[in-house]
């Protein structure tokens, strides 16, 4: 009887059960079927959406998902991911309203939601993240004003140079000794470049010294670097913290609550990632605070370092030359908070270390496979430096140096780095003449923008020269290697001294060859398109 009743008891459960998941999968496709502008794209699959195709057959890689799916379904076309509808848009006359770089332009927020980054405690500070209209507005004006001002351009020159010559010292210990030279030894430059930019942002940005070069030099020698033990291992630390967040902060937009909070795997990596932004506020206010003393007791007429902390602690306040009375037509002429200064410097190590270092890696790729851009990138760097390899780039060389800015630019257009950009409307509007609601949220394939016919000739060839060519310039919106619009990155210009100077101060001295020229790039594409590992042979030019 028991027996009978158990049975009945499981039969009951199973068919409730049932009924509950025939409910949900009828709800979901009864709401698919009946969608606002219905748009082809891979079919969806109940609580998944196409994560099977994104996950199984691309695994997890956007360049190669997103690109399959424009070759399939054209210009405009949707795919569903992390319970969200996605349009993808990969035509400029689609995206001119999301970004157009007018103050009216209100379509200004990246994601649909942002309850997850608040609770990771990185939503609405800074800019980065923050879908805040007025706070990103504040916040965007201070980042802009330190990151684009000459003195910080200046200071991004000089340290672009210094660091290399740390480098070039790590390089001579560990490859080009005479008797090294001979072994030919394999240099992983990616990983090189990776702590270099690590260095330089954190530099730039706080004006205190990073030691991640030292760190992966360590790792590689018996002899050491010069630094002490106990720096180097406190450098390592905010570092790899910082990394953490950088690459795992997406659970927090696209994981929903319940998982971060409830299911073990989901949640230790959550919990993990709270212990690392608290560890990284501690770190990052001890240096506010410190800065702030140092500013205090400096004279006002005496004057104080160029980076970005500096500048934007002494936004709005009587050391401020720019001093600010009104941000988009309000009056916000207070000085920023410490929270709001973290927030800009987190951002800027966010969004500038990953970007700028995997770049270098394809330009030096991509010159290794195109022989004939590198001569003539030689002609250029050898008239302007004359034969001299090792005295410092200067701001005059920087703005000579056009070819090989060419060549920065070729590089990202055939192989964009941030491959797809993103924005979500905050009121219903019309975009690429269909009525959108609230809260549609659109992915713009610049990878697809940047390969397309009608606005590059012959696109999928590498050729530098189209940026040389006087009258040719690509049409608006048609070069998204920094986005576009009032969200455009911030970051550009000290993108494009680090990479021009990189690759001149590279290749006036070294000759750089792949250890393999058949392999293709070994990349794997998130937010960002990273390369896992270039390996390269260097040797002194003659
Ligand atoms: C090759 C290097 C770089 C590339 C390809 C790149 C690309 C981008 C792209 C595509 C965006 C999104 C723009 C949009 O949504 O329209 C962006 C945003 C941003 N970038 Fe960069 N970036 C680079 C370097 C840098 C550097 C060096 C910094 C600063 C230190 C930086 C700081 C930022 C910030 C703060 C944002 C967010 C802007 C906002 O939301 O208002 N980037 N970047």
């Amino acid at each position: 009887m028991t027996m009978v009743l158990k049975l009945f008891e499981i039969s009951d459960f199973l068919l409730l059960l049932s009924a509950i998941i025939t409910i949900y999968v009828a709800q979901y496709y009864y709401k698919y079927f009946t969608r606002v502008n219905p748009l082809p794209g891979p079919f969806p699959f109940p609580f998944i959406g196409n994560l099977p195709q994104y996950n199984l057959w691309f695994k997890g890689d956007i360049k190669a998902f997103y690109g399959y799916n424009y070759k399939k379904y054209g210009d405009i076309y949707e795919v569903h991911l992390n319970g969200n509808r996605n349009i993808v848009l990969a035509r400029v006359e689609y995206i001119e309203k999301l970004l157009t770089p007018s103050i009216k332009n209100s379509h200004l927020a990246r994601y649909p939601n942002d309850e997850g980054l608040n609770e990771l405690g990185i939503g609405g500070k800074g800019i980065l993240f923050n879908q805040d209209h007025k706070s990103w507005k504040y916040n965007r004006q201070f980042f802009t004003q330190a990151i684009l001002s000459p003195k910080f351009n200046n200071e991004a020159i000089y340290w672009t140079n210094r660091l290399f010559d740390e480098l070039e010292g790590y390089w001579n210990k560990l490859y080009l000794k005479e008797e090294i030279i001979k072994e030919n030894k394999n240099i992983d430059f990616t990983t090189w470049f990776s702590q270099y930019t690590n260095d330089m942002i954190i530099k730039l940005l706080t004006g205190e010294r990073s030691y991640s070069m030292a760190a992966y030099f360590d790792t590689l020698s018996d002899e050491k670097s010069e630094h002490p033990r106990a720096i180097v291992d406190d450098s390592v630390r905010l570092v790899q913290a910082l990394r953490k967040l950088l690459v795992g902060f997406i659970l927090f937009v696209y994981v929903p609550p319940f998982l971060r909070h409830y299911i073990p795997y989901f949640k230790n990596k959550a919990d993990d990632l709270l212990q690392s932004v608290r560890f990284i506020n501690k770190r990052l206010d001890e240096i506010i605070k410190n800065r702030r003393k140092e500013i205090e007791n400096t004279p006002l007429d005496k004057s104080l370092p160029n980076d970005m902390l500096t500048s934007v602690i002494t936004a709005n306040t009587p050391r401020d030359v720019n001093y600010t009375k009104t941000v988009g037509g309000e009056a916000l002429n207070r000085p920023l908070t410490d929270s709001e200064i973290r927030g800009n410097i987190l951002d800027g190590f966010l969004a500038g270390t990953d970007t700028t270092a995997n770049t270098i890696s394809y330009i030096v790729y991509y010159l290794a496979h195109y022989p004939d851009v590198k001569k003539k990138m030689m002609e250029e760097i050898d008239m302007i430096f004359q034969g001299d390899k090792t005295r410092p780039i200067t701001e005059d060389d920087f703005q000579k140096l056009k070819y090989c800015e060419a060549i920065v630019k070729e590089v990202s257009r055939i192989f964009t780095v941030v491959p797809t950009i993103l924005r979500t409307i905050k009121k219903p509007d019309e975009i690429a003449g269909y009525k959108w609601p609230v809260n549609t949220f659109f992915r713009i394939n610049a990878d697809a923008i940047h390969h397309n016919k009608d606005y590059w000739e012959e696109p999928d060839k590498f050729n530098p020269d189209r940026w040389l060519i006087e009258g040719s310039e690509s049409k608006k919106l048609s070069f998204l290697m920094f986005g576009g619009g009032l969200r455009i990155c911030p970051g550009r210009k000290l993108a494009m001294i680090e990479l021009v100077c990189l690759t001149a101060l590279l290749y006036r001295k070294y000759e750089i060859d792949l250890v393999d020229m058949n392999a293709s790039l070994d990349v794997v594409s998130g937010g960002v398109t990273a390369c896992n590992e270039l390996l390269v042979k260097i040797k002194p030019r003659n």
